[in-house]
Order: structure tokens, then C-alpha cells, then sequence
């Protein structure tokens, strides 16, 4: 019988907080063509020829703010929950990272290494989009048809709209929401418009009210929709109205047209229209990370005080929760079950 395991896949950190490895690492993941979807030469220009030239030590400096003595979180909150799954399940669990070490090669050679021939791949994020789940599938493909062409690997699919993930999300936030908020903010990583339309196979997405509408075949690969979606069925459960949330879109990059509204512009103005007590939420992540602990958490909140806000909750993702290990087990096992039906 063949042996399985589980791979679980996110993004990556640098190997460390010095400029040149925060440097390595920027430089893997922004000449990627599903993150900067330019031609080659258009961004290599743009990424060796601007952004790494004065982005690595002002990414260095913000590392160092959130880096422990074990290293980056999210390799950290990564560790911890294989460690946790592991415990649950009764297949070999490793972990491999798109960018850096541990890469998603050593973390197929560790399953192979223990015999294993069928991997269930867990692309760590709950939305699609072609600079996350997209990239990895086609890493995942490329290593394993140049190094281990005899192993099968069955991908689990984005779950934004899963009911045991919206649940588990709802829960959390639900503990973590303090007792008097004015509104809660959900932020999501942003995108550019153009991965969009781009990814879009029924070319009918505008960004605009079709991300909302609940019949639309654009929706399978449409990033904004997917969080519109996360959001709207988190609020349900939540009980909470329509116009206590804000959703919004973190960490833009460069000059092109991401998708709106921006959480920086959000932030620095929703003191002035009543929103004095905040709640911020980031579901896009599912483990902390720089984007939440250094952007959110600390120049976020810097934002919101300066335009007017008076206290500001940030509410930590799921990291290694036992109700989400539960969820990401569930998740697993269908994947697993799913190679004895082929
Ligand atoms: C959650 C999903 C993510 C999407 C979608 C995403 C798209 C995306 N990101 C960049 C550029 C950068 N992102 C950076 C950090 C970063 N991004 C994500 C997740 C998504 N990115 C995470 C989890 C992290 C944190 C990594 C960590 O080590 O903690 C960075 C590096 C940090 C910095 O210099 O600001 C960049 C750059 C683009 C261009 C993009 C879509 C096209
Ligand atoms: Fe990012
Ligand atoms: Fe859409």
C-alpha cells in the first residue's frame, strides 16, 4: 500500500534579519511572475534595479521589531502547528515555505525520506489568489515532476467558504473582540487589480459589485469576492451588523493600482468619522507574521491614533489554536481519503 503525508505549505521568511538575507529572500519572491507579473527583463529592472536597492534594510529594520528568539513567526507559528497536527494524525507532517528554507523540495524529500508517495499539499491560505495558492501549486508541480516524478500530490483548495473554517474563525475572533468596539476592520492582504482580471476565466469580474453578488463563475478565482465572502459570512455568524465592519486591503507594493479600499487610507480616516474604538481582524493570514504584527499592529495602529482613533484592538490570527488544528485535520483527511478513490 502507498504511504502518505502531509506537506503544509506558506509563504516564507528570510533566514534572518540581516539586509543581505532579507535581501536573498525579496529577491526570490518578487521575481516570481505570479507576484510581479511583469516580463522578465521588465521585472528584473523593476525588482534588481529599484526595489532591492533601498527596500531590504527598511524590511530588515521592521523584521527585527517582530523577530524572537526562535526566529521569524511565521516559521515559528508554522512549526508549531505541524508539531500540533502531528499529533492528531497518524501520517508524517512536515512543512515547506515557497520562498527560503525550509523549502517545499526539502519538505517533499523529508516525506520521501520516510516513505512516502502520496503527499497532501496544504497551501496555508484561506483565499485564492495567483500570488499565493497559485504560485505554489506550480512550484509544487515543477519540483515534483524534475525530482520526485513517482510521487503523487493531491492539492486542498482555498476554504475560505468552508463552514468548520468560518465557524472556527468566528469563534476565535468572537473571544478576542473586547467589550466596547466602535467597528471591527477586516484586513486582508492586497492585491494588484490586474492579477484579477488576469486570473479571471469568465472575464466578467469588474471589481466591483459582481465581487459581492453570490452567483458569479468568476468567483472561483476572484481574491476580492473570496474576502468579501469570508467577511459577510464571519459577521453572520457573528451577529454583528453590516455597518459595524469595514473590510479593507494591507500592504500594497509599488505604484501600480491595487484593489481599494487601502487599510493605511482607512485607518487614518475613520477617527475623524466616529470610529474612535477599533477591532482589526487580518483573515488572510492564518499564522502572524510581519504584515499583521509590524503593519497592522504597530504602524496600523500609529495610523489610526494620528487621525483621531482612540483605542485599538488588533485581534492575532489563528496561529496554532487547537479549534484550527481540528479544522486544518478535518481538511487534511478529506485530501487523504481522496487517494483511495483514484
Ligand atoms: C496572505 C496572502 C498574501 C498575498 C495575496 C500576498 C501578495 C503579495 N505580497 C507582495 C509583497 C510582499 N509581501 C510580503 C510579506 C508577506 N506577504 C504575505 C502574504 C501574502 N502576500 C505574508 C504572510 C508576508 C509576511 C512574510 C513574513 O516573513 O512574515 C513582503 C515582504 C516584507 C516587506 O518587505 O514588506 C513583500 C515585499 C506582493 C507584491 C503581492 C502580490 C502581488
Ligand atoms: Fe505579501
Ligand atoms: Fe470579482
Amino acid at each position: 500500500m502507498n504511504k502518505k503525508g502531509i506537506l503544509l505549505v506558506n509563504l516564507g521568511s528570510p533566514r534572518s534579519t540581516a539586509v543581505n538575507d532579507v535581501k536573498e529572500y525579496l529577491d526570490e519572491f518578487l521575481m516570481d511572475e505570479k507576484v510581479i507579473d511583469y516580463r522578465w527583463i521588465f521585472r528584473a529592472l523593476l525588482v534588481q534595479g529599484i526595489i532591492l536597492k533601498t527596500r531590504p534594510a527598511k524590511s530588515a529594520e521592521a523584521y527585527k521589531t517582530v523577530w524572537t528568539d526562535e526566529g521569524s513567526p511565521l516559521i515559528v507559528i508554522t512549526e508549531k502547528i505541524q508539531k500540533k497536527l502531528q499529533k492528531l494524525v497518524d501520517v508524517p507532517v512536515e512543512i515547506g515555505m515557497r520562498y527560503a528554507q525550509p523549502s517545499i523540495e526539502a519538505g517533499i524529500q523529508k516525506l520521501v525520506d520516510q516513505g512516502v508517495t502520496e503527499i497532501v499539499l496544504f497551501p496555508l491560505y484561506p483565499q485564492y489568489a495567483m500570488s499565493t495558492t497559485e504560485t505554489v501549486i506550480e512550484k509544487a508541480e515543477e519540483v515534483r515532476k524534475k525530482k520526485f516524478p513517482k510521487v503523487k500530490i493531491n492539492y486542498i483548495q482555498p476554504f475560505y467558504n468552508r463552514d468548520i473554517y468560518i465557524n472556527c474563525l468566528a469563534e476565535s475572533i468572537k473571544e478576542k473582540l473586547p467589550e466596547n468596539f466602535d467597528a471591527l476592520q477586516f484586513s486582508y492582504h492586497g492585491v494588484p487589480e490586474r492579477h484579477i482580471y488576469k486570473t479571471d476565466p469568465t472575464k466578467t469580474c469588474n471589481l466591483n459589485d459582481c465581487c459581492s453578488r453570490d452567483d458569479n463563475p468568476s468567483h472561483q478565482f476572484c481574491y476580492r469576492h473570496q474576502c468579501y465572502k469570508t467577511t459577510q459570512r464571519v459577521i453572520e455568524k457573528l451577529n454583528l451588523p453590516k455597518e459595524k465592519t469595514i473590510v479593507s486591503f494591507q500592504s500594497r507594493l509599488g505604484k501600480d493600482k491595487w484593489i481599494e479600499p487601502y487599510t493605511d487610507e482607512t485607518l487614518e480616516s475613520i477617527g475623524k468619522n466616529g470610529v474612535k474604538n477599533l477591532a482589526i481582524v487580518c483573515p488572510a493570514f492564518v499564522s502572524d507574521c510581519l504584515e499583521t504584527l509590524e503593519e497592522i499592529s504597530v504602524e496600523g495602529k500609529e495610523q489610526f491614533m494620528h487621525g483621531g482613533g482612540e483605542s485599538f484592538h488588533y485581534i492575532p490570527c489563528l496561529n496554532d489554536e487547537d479549534r484550527w488544528i481540528d479544522v486544518v485535520k478535518i481538511l487534511c483527511e478529506e485530501k487523504l481519503n481522496d487517494f483511495y478513490l483514484v
